[in-house]
């Protein structure tokens, strides 16, 4: 399922009148009746309901009047409200109609307001801003926006709700909470990222009457079961463990033993054939937490952190690897810093960074360098604040505009950038897709490690970076979903997460 940006719609509607020839007042008629049989489809009856239609002066504003000359035809309480009558051309073509159908048309002012605040709606369309909101909202604008929050009225959004930027997602100023939301074509940024996807309440997506065949080269996509790739999953019976291939983690110290464990289990729960623990040695006595099929190689640590000198001692194992992992628990430290510029100076293996490598990368120019010109794959896996670190901004701006920001990290460095929140973002710089599964059970300490070894495994069981961060995005917040079936959002576990791939992997194979 495609996402669209404002511009994206606007080339589209464009395309639409110019290029093929059906007009602007079509859209607009196709579009208000659209809301209207949503509104129709959801109440037995429409005649006995008081209905208010509140309309900006842009096309937004244009399908609330379609909206309400259909209402008024099948129910006789029906009030327009308006904030400027100085309309759009096309929307005063719909306008000029209701007129005539001497629809009830308000213009609204403080003292209108006052007096709304006396009676009750049960239905209000809200048609003030759609994907031409342009600045923060205030004056009167914002107090209509309140009475509609507090009306008690099921409230539609026409195309999203008035006040999520249809780009960012984000609050202007405020917002109109819809109880549903009608979109065109298909759905918005807006909708899909937090917080604006709070806003919408149930997204109802309508086609309009668009040609199919002008809607393309969209880059961001819903992230679904049709977009991955699982023909790797079938293990032929005569193959063996090095077919499925070999992780090499670089993970965990004396403070953070069980990312190491999370990290390594996680990998070899999702199919690798083998996989290699780099971890100091300290981090041995966690045995209980480990699988035993993990094949330690305990590094000497400097107080519990690998050591540069200890960590050179394995070089011979790199031959081995398919993909390396580096990062989780590892700390920020010199040694780190000094062991992944070894790794990108003298090894060329896919590489998953995540969590301290992150950091390491944000703080280093040696290793920003060396990383952008390293030839294999890469995965960079950072959350919104590890994202903020490298791009050098404040966490808000990642919040104001991720797709943006994990764009800008895959361009930079030419890698997969896995931009890890509530709607993960999984991008190569150009294509995106925005992960809507998952739930906030795995807002925990280790998810992320988990997320890391599963991409790890998906690489070393032969898929390209991108495709593994895909599946691996995918897989792991699909286990977070399935447990939900029998625990809570308290319960779940980044462990449970990781034996939850059992059924996972079972239910994605099915289909
Ligand atoms: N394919 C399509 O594209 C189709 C689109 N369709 C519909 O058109 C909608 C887009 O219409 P649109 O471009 O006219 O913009 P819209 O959202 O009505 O708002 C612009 C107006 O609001 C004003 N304004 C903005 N911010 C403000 C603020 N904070 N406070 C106060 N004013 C503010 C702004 O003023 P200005 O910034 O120009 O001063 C301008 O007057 C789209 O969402 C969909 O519903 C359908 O008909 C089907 C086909
Ligand atoms: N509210 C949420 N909804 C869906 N997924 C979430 C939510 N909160 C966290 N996650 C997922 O959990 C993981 C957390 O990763 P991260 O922050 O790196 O954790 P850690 O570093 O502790 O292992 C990410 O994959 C993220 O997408
Ligand atoms: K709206």
């Amino acid at each position: 399922m495609f996402v669209l940006t404002s511009s994206q719609m606007r080339e589209i509607d464009r395309k639409a009148s110019q290029e093929i020839g059906i007009p602007e007042v079509v859209l607009m008629e196709n579009a208000g009746f659209c809301v209207f049989e949503e509104i129709k489809r959801d109440f037995e009856t429409l005649d006995d309901k008081n209905i208010a239609v509140f309309c900006g002066k842009g096309n937004n504003g244009g399908d609330g009047f379609v909206v309400a000359r259909y209402l008024a035809q099948v129910c006789p309480n029906v009030k327009v409200f308006l904030f400027d009558d100085n309309v759009t051309l096309t929307s005063k073509v719909f306008l000029d109609i209701l007129k005539k159908l001497e629809v009830d048309i308000n213009i609204l002012s403080e003292e209108l307001l006052s007096s709304l605040r006396a009676q009750r709606f049960d239905i209000i369309v809200d048609a003030i801003f759609g994907i031409g909101l342009s600045k923060d909202i205030d004056g009167l604008y914002k107090k209509v926006i309140e009475y509609i929050n507090g009306s008690g009225a099921y409230v539609y959004s026409v195309d999203i709700p008035s006040g999520v930027c249809s780009d960012s997602a984000q609050i202007k100023g405020c917002a109109v909470r819809a109880s549903k939301t009608v979109t065109f074509v298909y759905p918005k940024v807006g909708h899909i990222l937090y917080p604006g996807s709070y806003y919408c309440g149930k997204v109802i997506v309508k086609d309009i009457g668009i040609p199919e065949k002008i809607i393309k080269d969209i880059k961001v996509k819903i992230l679904t079961a049709e977009d991955l790739d699982i023909s790797k999953f079938y293990r032929y019976p005569d193959s063996h463990k090095g077919d499925y291939g070999k992780v090499g983690i670089v993970a965990g110290s004396k403070y953070y033993p069980g990312a190491a464990a999370l990290c390594s289990n996680a990998a070899l729960q999702s199919g690798c054939g083998l996989c290699y623990l780099l971890t100091p040695k300290e981090v041995l006595y966690f045995q209980n937490f480990r699988r035993p099929e993990i094949i330690v190689l305990p590094v000497e640590s400097k107080e519990g952190i690998v050591s540069f000198d200890g960590f050179v001692k394995f070089d011979e194992y790199f031959a081995k690897f398919d993909v390396l992992g580096f990062g989780c628990g590892l700390t920020k430290n010199k040694e780190v810093e000094k062991i992944l510029i070894h790794i990108l100076e003298n090894f060329q293996i896919p590489i998953v960074i995540d969590a301290d490598g992150l950091n390491v990368l944000a703080s280093s120019r040696d290793v920003r360098e060396l990383l952008a010109s390293y030839k294999s794959q890469k995965v960079l896996t950072p959350h919104y604040m590890e994202a903020a670190r490298v791009l050098d901004v404040d966490v808000k701006d990642v919040a104001k505009s991720p797709i943006d920001a994990a764009k800008k990290i895959a361009s930079e460095f030419r890698a997969i950038c896995v931009l890890k929140g509530s709607r993960t973002i999984i991008t190569d710089g150009d294509e995106v897709f925005i992960n809507i599964l998952g739930n906030p059970g795995m807002a925990k300490g280790g998810s992320g490690d988990v997320l890391t070894g599963i991409i790890l495994s998906m690489i070393a069981q032969g898929y390209s970076a991108f495709e593994a961060a895909k599946l691996a995005v995918y897989l792991h917040s699909l286990s977070a979903d399935i447990l939900l079936e029998k625990k809570t959002m308290q319960t779940i576990l980044p462990s449970d997460i990781i034996d939850g791939l059992d059924s996972t992997i079972k239910r994605l194979i099915k289909g």
